[in-house]
Parts: structure tokens; sequence; C-alpha cells
């Protein structure tokens, strides 16, 4: 027989003598009940070598639901769902696996810590409500017992509980539905609700491993990820707040988009999609920016479209050397508006990065995305605010095997691979291109097909690259030509001018004698 089932049995043997004990309760004076009830513990605690310690479902004043209940049960279910005989089913909100599985009432499965075996049982307690209601419930109460021989005490209360509180959040965020949060009021009513974010569930199947783009710079990208998902105590030591800027940069269809996916995918972060042009001004960035939670990825996409946010900045530096009045006017206005804080300036964004961003949370990662790098003011991307920069380029042919493997189940082909290889090197080819010109657009397009149809625009690409190039070579000469026509036209009249000036000269002289 189980321990548990042995001491539920003397449980109930001890609930019996208190239930006679209750029974009596009238016809025993009060100092002979207390005699009863010590004697009773001294006896049980004698004999039964245990400790048990009971994790109730609601706590509090308020009876609010217990986080640690509800994380203990996360960690027994994964338990539970193989050893438990009789097993709950419950559905969870927002969670990947909403069928959820826990021991059933009364059940019992075991788990071992370093060697040390526990028990936990699932148990309740009703008792019918004494107060009158037009609603009349039954006041039951949950909980959860933990059961451990008394040598074990320290490492249980210490270790144990630790890593089943840990293991249980791993296993609660592991299987949270990621969120998609957006601040653009797709319909009019959202605009007077309290919150400024809506949000859809994050479904994107991006990952990392069909990310095309080398492996190196992708094995990168997931060590710096891991680095910082893990830096909580680097991150408090050198007193810099836990979070981490991404710029990604690189030309349309370079992946910058896919990338973000893989990330939150990656990290299990909820993503909130930062629409700039619909922030009104300052004040409510910084409420966008307090409704955001920890664990997320806060996206800017298209940074360099989204405000003209460079030209305030150039504004107030030149203000710095300049004396021009016109100019300090416009300055002295943007600085105006900056203050009362009427509009979303460059200084804003950078706060919101970095000033009350830094206090108000932990553990996010702010991510721009920009075709156009060049135009980006050098402070929004400077390090320390966008920490790492990555280059989302044009197709490789590293990156090219891994689309051939996600769309095609192929990884290599002797003949096509090398010619596919060498075609990559001589044109500009974006991973969406390539990506597009492998999926099989029927059933009966098999996977050399799929290849050749790339190879083909391949060839085409690169005809119109050298067309284009042979056309920019011939302008070049055209122009070259011209400039060099022009020079010589210059050169011819100012031959011409010199020789007029010399026959004028000579006239002069003559006229004045000084030639016969
Ligand atoms: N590096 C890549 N790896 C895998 N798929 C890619 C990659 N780049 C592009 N794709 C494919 O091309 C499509 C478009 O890519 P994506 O939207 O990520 O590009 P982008 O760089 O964000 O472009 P834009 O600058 O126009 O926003 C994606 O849906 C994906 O299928
Ligand atoms: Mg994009």
């Amino acid at each position: 027989m189980k321990i548990g089932e042995i001491w539920s049995q003397l449980g109930s043997i001890m609930a019996s003598i208190m239930f006679v004990y209750a029974m009596f309760d009238k016809f025993f004076p009060p100092h002979l009940r207390r005699y009863f009830l010590k004697y009773t513990n001294k006896f049980s605690t004698l004999f039964y070598p245990y400790i048990q310690i009971k994790f109730h479902e609601l706590s509090g004043e308020k009876l609010k639901h217990s986080e640690t209940y509800k994380t203990i049960q996360t960690y027994l279910s994964a338990n539970s769902s193989q050893s438990a005989r009789r097993l709950k089913a419950e559905v969870i909100k927002d969670s990947q696996n909403p069928l959820v599985l826990s021991m059933d009432d009364n059940q019992e499965i075991v788990d071992e810590f370093n060697g040390i075996k526990v028990w936990w049982s699932a148990n309740h307690t009703t008792s019918k409500s004494q107060s009158f209601s037009f609603f009349p419930t039954s006041d039951e109460k949950r909980f959860l017992t933990l059961t451990f021989h008394k040598r074990n005490r320290d490492v249980i209360t210490t270790s144990y509980i630790q890593h089943v509180l840990e293991e249980g959040k791993a296993i609660t965020t592991k299987n949270r539905q990621l969120k998609l949060y957006t601040n653009n009021p797709s319909k009019e009513w959202m605009r007077y609700m309290s919150t400024k974010w809506s949000h859809t569930s994050f479904e994107h199947p991006a990952c990392f491993e069909t990310l095309a783009m080398e492996p190196e710079k992708k094995e990168e990208i997931i060590n710096d990820l891991l680095k910082f998902k893990e830096g909580k105590e680097y991150y408090t030591k050198v007193g810099k707040a836990w979070k981490r800027g991404y710029l990604l940069f690189g030309p349309p269809g370079t992946g910058k988009s896919t990338m973000i996916s893989a990330i939150a995918n990656f990290m299990n972060y909820d993503v909130y999609d930062l629409e700039l042009t619909v922030v009104k001004d300052n004040n409510e960035l910084k409420r966008l920016l307090i409704e955001t939670s920890n664990k997320s990825i806060i996206v800017i996409e298209d940074i360099d479209c989204s405000l003209n946010l460079t030209g305030q900045r150039k504004m107030k530096k030149e203000n710095d050397d300049d004396e021009n009045e016109e100019k300090k006017k416009l300055v002295d206005k943007a600085k105006g508006e900056e203050k009362n804080e009427s509009k979303l300036t460059l200084s804003g964004l950078l706060n919101f990065i970095d000033g009350i961003w830094s206090a108000c949370g932990a553990e996010r990662i702010i991510i721009f995305t920009t075709n156009f790098v060049d135009k980006l003011d050098p402070a929004l991307i400077r390090r320390g605010r966008m920490d790492k920069h990555i280059e989302m380029s044009y197709c490789s042919y590293e990156a090219f095997k891994v689309l051939a493997r996600n769309y095609l189940d192929v990884e290599s082909h002797d003949e096509l691979f090398p010619v596919i290889g060498k075609l990559l090197e001589d044109t500009n080819m974006t991973p969406a291109d390539v990506a597009e010109n492998l999926m099989p657009k029927s059933i009966t397009e098999d996977f050399e097909t799929c290849l050749k149809k790339l190879i083909q625009s391949l060839e085409e690409a690169k005809k119109k690259l050298e067309e284009e190039e042979a056309k920019k070579k011939t302008e070049e000469k055209v122009e070259e030509a011209r400039l060099k026509e022009e020079k010589d036209k210059q050169k011819i009249a100012q031959e011409e001018e010199n020789v007029k000036a010399n026959e004028n000269s000579k006239e002069n002289d003559k006229e004045n004698g000084l030639i016969h």
C-alpha cells in the first residue's frame, strides 16, 4: 500500500475520532477537550515520520486565486497525465495547449528530487455555507498536499519547492499563447477605449531554422538572444536596464519582418507593433510604453518613414553654432513643442527607448527596421540604444539552401545547386523572390522543375543586370564623349581667343609705332 494511502486511512480514522469529538462536543467540558486534542496530536507526531505542506487554491483575506497553487498545478500536470489514474480536464485560455490534464481529487502522484521521494495529492474540503443566500453555494476549498519524510525537511522546503515553482513558471511561459499588440485603432470605437493597445493571438510560424541567412550570422544572433534572456544578474551587476535594441536593415523582401517573428517565437515574447504615425504626442508614447508588459518585443517598422524625426534633430544641432535669426525661430518653436509635449519628437522617442523606458520594465527588446539605414539620425541608432545592427542582405548560397530545404525538402543537387550558387553570386535576388520561385505552383511541379524555374529567373535577373550595366556604361561613355567634346570646344575657343588677343596686341603695338 502507498504511503499516502496509509496515511489517508489514518487520516480517516482521525477524522472519525474528530467527528465523535464533535458529536460529543457539548457533553465534554472544555479542559477535557483540550487534553483529548493534545494527546491525539502527540500520538500522530510520534508515529508519523512525514511532514505535510498544504497549498490552498484561494489565499489571502480576499480569497484570491493563488498563483503558487496554479504554478504547482502546472508543474504537476506534466507528471500527473502519465501517473495519475483519474484525471481532470480543464480548458485554459491564452495557452498553446488549451486542454490541461491534472490529477483529480484524492489522487496521488509521486515525484522525485535529488533521489528524495515526495508525494503530492489533490484534496478538497466542503462545508455548507451558514449564511442565508438566495443562491446557496457549498463552500469548497481545494488544496494540494505535499508529503515528505521529516529527515528531508531542509531540502524540500528550500530547494525542492523553489524548483517546482521555477519549473511550473517555465512551463506556463512555454505554453503561453503569444500575443500581437497594435496601437493602430482600426475601428473608430477603439479610440475611446481605456487601453491604447488592442491585441490578437500571434501565430506566425517563422523560426530560426526556416530563416534563410548565413549560418554564422544566425548563430551569432541566437547566442546574443540567449545571453540576453539569461542576463538578469549580469544586467543588475553592471547597472544597466535589462533591455536590448536591434536595428534590422536591408532591401525589401530580405526577411526583416520574418526575423522579428522568429525572435518572438524563439524568446516566447509578445510583440508590440508600434505604429508611430498614429501616436499623437510624447505623452501618448509614454502611456503606450507603460502599458506594455515585460518579456516583450516592441517593434517600430520602417523607422525612416515613420516620422520626420531626423529634421527636428538637425535643426536643434544647427542652433548651437548658427546665429541665423530665422533658424533660431524655427528651433525655438521645435523646442517649445518638445517642452509642451504637444507633438511626437525625436527626443520623445529617445526617452521612450532609454529614459523612462529603462525604469518601467525589464526583459524587453526593441527592434527598428529600415530599408535605408543611412537616412537615420545617428543618435537614434547609436550603440546602447540599438545595440546590434543586423544587415539583412540579398540571398546567398547558404540562405538558398535553407529555402530549398523549407520549400522543397531538398538538401542538395549535384547538377543544379552549383549553377544556382554561381548565379546568386552574379545577381541581387532577395530571399522573398527566391522563395517565390521555389514554391511549387501545382501538384505536378516536382522539385527539379522548381529549381529550374529559379535558374531561369536568376538568368533573367542576371541578363537584366548586365543590360542595365551595359546601358549605364554606354550612358557613361556618351557623357564622357560629351564632356570631352565640350572640353575640346572650350579649348578651341580659348585658342581662338588667344590668337585674337595676340593679333589685337600686335595691331595696337603697330598703331603706337612700336612695330614698323
Ligand atoms: N531571410 C528569409 N528567410 C526566409 N524567408 C524569407 C526571408 N526573407 C524573405 N522571406 C520570405 O519573403 C517574405 C517577405 O519577407 P519579409 O516581409 O520578412 O521582408 P522584409 O525585409 O520585412 O521586407 P520589407 O522591407 O518590405 O518590409 C516572407 O513572408 C518570407 O516568406
Ligand atoms: Mg517588413
